[in-house]
């Protein structure tokens, strides 16, 4: 793009997203085909040490459902409902959208929005909490989008300026759609059941390790106590749980249980797994559990595999009543939600005081990540935090 053109583009960030002049929805990305499943895998798991065995297993999961993945048509609509929120309430800003394991790829559409002339972006990861997996892998794709870009010959002042938004397990445009989901699935129950179901709170599995060490250094803990993880994930769970009393009128009792487990057997991993959960509620004489997948944004492969296909037919061989309740996905809330994040952070950056909706205990999540929050395994270069090498 000629000089000119980037400039008039680089001007136009006015008006309540200022100083951003795009929106990028960051995801995980899967397979939409049989033949993308295995290099799919191989995408995530390059240098994870993640067992042939294990590997083997997901792509049986994938192919049981013809090789596609939901997770990049769920993202497709929510790309709509973001772009239609935002066009409802006047602000002009792109959204954009990649992924860090299949196209479109985050290097690629980082590659367009530089090209597009768009200098600072707001990034919206499609994981509502802190850890490796989801808050700083994905500050390392960032990092390696820019680093490419660099190769490729864009001059490091060119650089579009990125910014993660913050964590958004417990704003209520994320939590609200949950709460109503549950109250459905209590209601799809049996009648003589439903006053005595368990809420089985659940989320993907990460090894102990790097639970502890997830969110900011201050948070960190020892001996699989969880971090901010765990410490997140319980404060959505008792949000919930306290909604669905104050509306029912009965307090049910509830987990916080893990799923999708992954990596070597000997090292340890949250638990318990979610099935094993059922056995034992079955075993202590519950009536019935709802399911409740506060650990994921949309109802990709985890959730229909790992509870509606696995968990459900471990209830059924138990006859177990069981229900599971839906992810945000594309609710219109959540849109919402969204760009409330992104006008509070704009408003930050800006320098004015802002108002940060959270519902629960711990307030409203850090804007910037601090050195050492969720350490990789190795030393990698992150963007959009204290520790990036950019601006
Ligand atoms: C915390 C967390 C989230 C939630 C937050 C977020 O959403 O980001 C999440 C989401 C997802 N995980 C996904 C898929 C996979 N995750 C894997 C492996 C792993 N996940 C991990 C953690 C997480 N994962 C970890 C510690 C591993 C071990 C390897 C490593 O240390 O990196 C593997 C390898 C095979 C296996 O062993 O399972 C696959 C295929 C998909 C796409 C689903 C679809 O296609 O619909 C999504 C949204
Ligand atoms: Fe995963």
């Amino acid at each position: 793009m000629s000089d000119q053109l980037r400039a008039s583009a680089a001007g136009s960030a006015e008006g309540p997203a200022a100083p951003y002049d795009a929106l990028l929805l960051l995801s995980f990305g899967g397979p939409e085909g049989p033949d993308d499943v295995v290099p799919f895998l191989e995408n995530v798991t390059r240098g994870r040490g993640i067992p042939r065995e294990r590997l083997k297993e997901v792509g049986q999961h994938y192919f049981g459902f013809g090789g596609i993945s939901p997770i990049n048509g769920q993202n497709r609509e929510l790309l709509d409902a973001l772009r239609k929120d935002f066009a409802g309430h006047g602000l002009d800003l792109p959204v954009y959208w990649g992924n860090r394991n299949w196209a479109p790829y985050l290097n690629d559409v980082m590659r367009e929005m530089a090209a597009d002339g768009r200098r600072r972006i707001a990034v919206l990861a499609t994981s509502a909490y802190a850890s490796y997996s989801g808050c700083r892998q994905y500050r390392e794709n960032l990092a390696d989008a820019l680093a490419l870009l660099v190769e490729e010959g864009v001059a490091e002042a060119d650089l579009p300026e990125v910014d993660k938004l913050r964590h958004y397990f417990n704003h209520p445009g994320f939590v609200q759609p949950m709460i109503d989901g549950v109250l459905a699935s209590l209601a799809s129950l049996p009648e003589e059941v439903r006053a005595g179901a368990h809420l089985a709170f659940t989320t993907h599995s990460i090894p102990n390790a790097a639970a502890d060490t997830s969110g900011p250094v201050e948070e960190h803990t020892a001996g699989g106590e969880g971090g901010a993880y765990v410490k997140q994930h319980l404060d959505v769970a008792r949000l919930i749980a306290d909604a669905v009393r104050a509306e029912t009128g009965t307090e049910l009792p509830w987990e916080l249980v893990y799923q999708s487990r992954s990596g070597a057997p000997h090292i340890p991993w949250l638990e318990p797994d979610i099935c094993d959960h059922l056995e034992a509620l079955h075993t202590a004489g519950a009536p019935a559990v709802v399911m409740v997948p506060i650990g994921f944004v949309s109802d990709h492969m985890e959730v229909l595999y790992d509870l509606d296909t696995e968990a459900r037919a471990k209830a059924a061989e138990l006859g177990l009543p069981i229900a599971r309740s839906a992810t945000v996905g594309a609710d219109p809330r959540f849109a919402a939600a969204v760009r409330d994040l992104v006008l509070e952070r704009a408003a930050a950056e800006r320098g004015e005081a802002v108002e940060r909706c959270a519902l629960g205990l711990l307030g409203a999540s850090h804007d910037l990540c601090a050195v050492g929050c969720c350490p990789a395994r190795g030393p990698r270069p992150a963007a959009a935090g204290a520790d990036s090498p950019y601006a």
